[in-house]
């Protein structure tokens, strides 16, 4: 998310949804392959990662580990970009797919690539500002959207409308 700027509009995501566009992504992926292996932006990449290692059959999985949204206990709020743990692949991510739930600002991505640059660099979802640095991804939502995954969300009781609504 763009410093400053508050997402407006909730994009929630169940796991059906997820599952179902993951293997959306794996098809737009299987034939930009074969790879060697994937590695997974910890942490949001690492169920996407699951569901195209599964359809691609590929059994070689690495991660790169970053931080830096909700380092502050915040969420929503960037922090300073830190690598906590790189690849242990060495080179430079030729025939390796790097996989992402999704890329917003760019930071992140633009972070990995500059570790992996000539790896294929995939995610779910995309913002129109981190869009360029994608090779392949499957929905594009606005800049002012936050995503919630499945792992972000809960069933909870809600008041129906006419209760948020004053009475006449
Ligand atoms: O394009 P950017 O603005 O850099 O944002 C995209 C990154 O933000 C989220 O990760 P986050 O830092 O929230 O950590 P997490 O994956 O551990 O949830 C998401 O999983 C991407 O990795
Ligand atoms: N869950 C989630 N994490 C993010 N990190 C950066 N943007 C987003 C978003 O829209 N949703
Ligand atoms: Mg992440």
């Amino acid at each position: 998310m763009a410093e400053g700027s508050a997402p407006e509009k909730a994009f929630p995501v169940s796991w059906e949804e997820l599952h179902r566009t993951g293997k959306a992504l794996a098809w737009r992926l299987v034939d930009a392959g074969p790879f060697e292996g994937i590695i997974a932006i910890t942490r949001g990449g690492l169920v996407p990662a699951a569901i195209v290692a599964r359809e691609l059959a590929i059994r070689v999985v690495d991660t790169v580990c970053v931080t830096t949204y909700g380092t502050s206990g915040d969420d929503k709020k960037r922090g300073e970009l830190k690598i906590v743990k790189p690849p242990s692949l060495e080179g430079d991510g030729e025939g390796w797919l790097i996989v992402d739930d999704l890329v917003d600002t760019g930071v992140t991505a633009r972070a990995v690539r500059a570790l992996l640059p000539k790896a294929h660099f995939a995610t779910i979802y995309a913002k129109p500002a981190g869009r360029p640095l994608v090779d392949t991804f499957v929905t594009e939502v606005s800049q002012d959207t936050w995503i919630y995954f499945p792992w972000d969300l809960e069933q909870r009781p809600v008041d129906p409308i006419a209760a948020m609504r004053p009475r006449r």
